[in-house]
């Protein structure tokens, strides 16, 4: 049990009656770098919520660091696949980095100490010498590190991260996942991808998610694994920002603001 950073035990999950989630167990190893693959409304987000704590299962437990998630939220850093604010709203890289602070002060100012906190997690990520730039003015790459630095700043244990290259090429796509990488050594990282070549690269397991979810180890991934899990051709769309989709499987005949990407 010490060396399972998150614990899925025969959890359901569901929307009002809809089920999308089905006896998951799951065990992440702590220092792993987990890529979260699956097609398109298979659940990974969902099971990005419930390690947060933000959903509750139906049915079964989740345990991170063999507590309830709410217990260990300030163990967590998290990564949203969507920006909650207009990326157009003038704030600086060092205020979207303080703002990962923001809880210790409902009352109050932020003090040295934060400010402190909050260069040394844009020195992590590369980006200090942007900390007064406009996040309006960074590149999406650089925006991202932005919120990445967010979520080092309270120091966690489990970075998530939501796809977070789902909006750069493929040059800072490399670029973040070496920082990745990097920040591996000192903790667990579980990313969503829907990019699975990529993620596949450079994770230590997959968590491959798609109603149910099973976990295996890159090095030991075989091609009928991966197309089993796949049942062969698969369509998978990213979301952009602006994107509305709930239920991607039925973008398929529709208009949609995303990429589509053959597997
Ligand atoms: N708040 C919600 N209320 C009702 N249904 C939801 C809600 N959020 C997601 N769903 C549905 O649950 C299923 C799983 O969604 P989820 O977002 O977890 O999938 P996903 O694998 O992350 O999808 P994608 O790859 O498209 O981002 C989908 O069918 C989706 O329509």
């Amino acid at each position: 049990m010490d060396n399972v950073v998150i614990q899925f035990r025969d959890v359901c999950f569901a929307y009002d009656q809809q089920e999308v989630l089905h006896n998951i167990d799951l065990s992440i190893p702590n220092k792993s770098l987990v890529g979260v693959v699956g097609p398109n409304g298979g659940g990974k987000t969902t099971l990005v919520k419930l390690t947060l704590g933000l959903l509750k299962p139906s049915r079964g437990t989740v345990k991170v660091f063999d507590e309830a998630p709410e217990r260990r939220r300030h163990s967590i850093g998290y990564v949203p696949q969507h920006l909650s604010f207009d990326p157009e709203f003038p704030v600086s890289a060092l205020d979207v980095v303080l703002m990962g602070r923001a809880d210790r002060h409902w009352f109050g100012p932020y003090r040295r100490r934060d400010r402190i906190k909050a260069v040394e997690a844009l020195e992590r990520v590369n980006l200090a010498h942007l900390s007064h730039r406009s996040l309006a003015h960074l590149s999406g790459g650089e925006r991202q590190r932005a919120l990445i630095a967010q979520a080092l700043v309270s120091d966690p244990e489990l970075l998530i991260l939501d796809e977070p290259t789902a909006n750069v090429d493929t040059n800072v796509e490399h670029q973040i996942y070496e920082l990745l990488h990097e920040l591996n050594k000192q903790m667990t990282i579980v990313v969503v991808s829907h990019n699975l070549n990529v993620v596949t690269r450079h994770a230590s397991h997959l968590a491959c998610v798609n109603r149910s979810a099973s976990l295996v180890r890159v090095d030991e991934i075989t091609e009928g694994q991966l197309s089993a899990f796949h049942r062969g051709d698969m369509t998978v769309i990213q979301h952009a920002q602006d994107c509305h989709v709930h239920d991607a499987s039925s973008v398929m005949c529709e208009p949609h603001h995303g990429k589509e990407t053959r597997l």
